[in-house]
């Protein structure tokens, strides 16, 4: 007689990513087995099994997926980059590897971990919801990939395999490698004193474990026949705020000023166009890294919060963490990044 597990096993690809370490840990928390696939390991955990290799190689996949419920695959290269071969060799071409890979291996279950910012194309959104249209000029090489990956994951849902979407957007929390280090980083390099446009657009960060807990119901509601096989959900802190008084918070309770002075969001957005044009010039002669790229200037001066009433319907998502507490767990967590008098 076949022994039934009482809970699923899963396997997290980029699992010792930021939000990938967070999943795993959640998921052990609530008792589910572990697998975890990325390209180096960068912790360890006796209760987790790890599988070391390229997520475009099917072959490498194949042995990580063996008796595997669950897939979430939340393995990206960092937004920030401007590689466009590595984005659409890992982004597409690698997600449909793992699309084949979890048919091949009998996998009935795929949660692809999209962005909201697939919609995104520098224009205000507020309360948008999923039925928005892809970003048709979207601003960079990521959103552009993450557009083709999240098309190709919502196709592949059939009767075999099925697929979700959740699209966070602005996830923050402990270990983030990239929201509260830049934003210090800023602050230390003397670019934190201008606030981009009026500091009255509405964003929504989300906090870690929120996205988490919203990748788990995702996964669990992919039953035979749910309204949620092929669809893509919203997962945010359903409590927008301004971008600037976000930054503030963060920046003040690591001792940082908070920033001042307004400059006009039109301005600097052409602005950073042009450098990133004069940048992309000089690429084969001087790497450039843009702290105010295209990208990051729209994202601080446009509103863009979203609405997560699909999630609430569909499988009872709802925040567990809120925005106060949210922020000084993050803030707590980054002592090492703190001012020193
Ligand atoms: N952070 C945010 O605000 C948001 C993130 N997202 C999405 O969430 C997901 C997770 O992001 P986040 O945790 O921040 O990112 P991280 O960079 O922290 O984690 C991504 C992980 O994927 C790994 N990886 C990259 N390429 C490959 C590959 N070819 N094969 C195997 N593993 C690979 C990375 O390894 P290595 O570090 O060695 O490159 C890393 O461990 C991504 O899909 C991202 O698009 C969506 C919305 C907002
Ligand atoms: C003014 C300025 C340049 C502030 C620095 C903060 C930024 C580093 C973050 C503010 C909003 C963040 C964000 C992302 C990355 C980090 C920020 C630009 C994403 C692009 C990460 C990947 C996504 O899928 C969408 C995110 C939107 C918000």
């Amino acid at each position: 007689m076949a022994v039934r597990r009482s809970k699923k096993k899963c396997l997290v690809i980029g699992g010792c990513g930021f939000l990938g370490r967070h999943l795993v840990e959640e998921l052990l928390e609530r008792d589910y087995t572990v697998n975890v696939f990325d390209m180096r390991s960068t912790f360890e955990d006796e209760m987790v099994t790890f599988f070391i290799g390229d997520l475009c190689k099917t072959e490498d996949l194949l042995p990580a997926m063996e008796n595997v419920d669950i897939v979430f695959h939340c393995a990206s290269p960092a937004p920030s980059s401007d590689n466009y071969q590595l984005f659409y060799r890992v982004n597409y071409e690698g997600t449909k590897s793992v699309i084949s890979a979890c048919k091949e291996a009998g996998v009935q279950r795929l949660v692809l971990t999209s962005s909201a910012s697939v919609v995104f194309e520098g224009v205000d959104i507020q309360n948008g919801s999923e039925d928005l249209p892809y970003a048709s000029h979207p601003i960079d090489y990521y959103t552009e990939t993450k557009i083709l990956q999240e098309k190709e994951v919502l196709k592949s849902n059939c009767e075999d395999l099925h697929t979700i979407a959740v699209r966070p957007h602005g996830i923050f929390g402990p270990r983030d490698p990239q929201l509260v280090p830049t934003v210090v980083d800023m602050a230390r390099k003397g670019k934190s004193k201008y606030i981009i446009g009026d500091g009255r657009n509405l964003v929504d960060f989300t906090y870690v474990k929120n996205v988490v807990h919203g990748h788990i119901l995702a996964g669990e509601s992919l039953d035979e026949g749910s309204v949620t096989c092929g669809k893509a959900y919203h997962i945010t802190n359903d409590d927008p705020i301004y971008f600037w008084d976000f930054l503030s918070k963060i920046l003040i309770g690591l001792g940082y000023a908070a920033p001042r002075y307004k400059i006009p969001y039109t301005l600097l957005f052409y602005i950073a166009l042009v450098v990133q044009f004069f940048c992309t010039l000089l690429k084969p002669l001087v790497v450039i890294k843009l702290t105010f790229s295209p990208m990051r200037v729209a994202l601080a001066g446009t509103h863009h919060y979203y609405s997560c009433e699909r999630a609430k319907n569909d499988f009872a998502y709802k925040p567990l963490v809120n925005m106060d507490k949210a922020i000084d767990l993050t803030v707590q967590s980054y002592a090492e990044l703190r001012k020193k008098d």
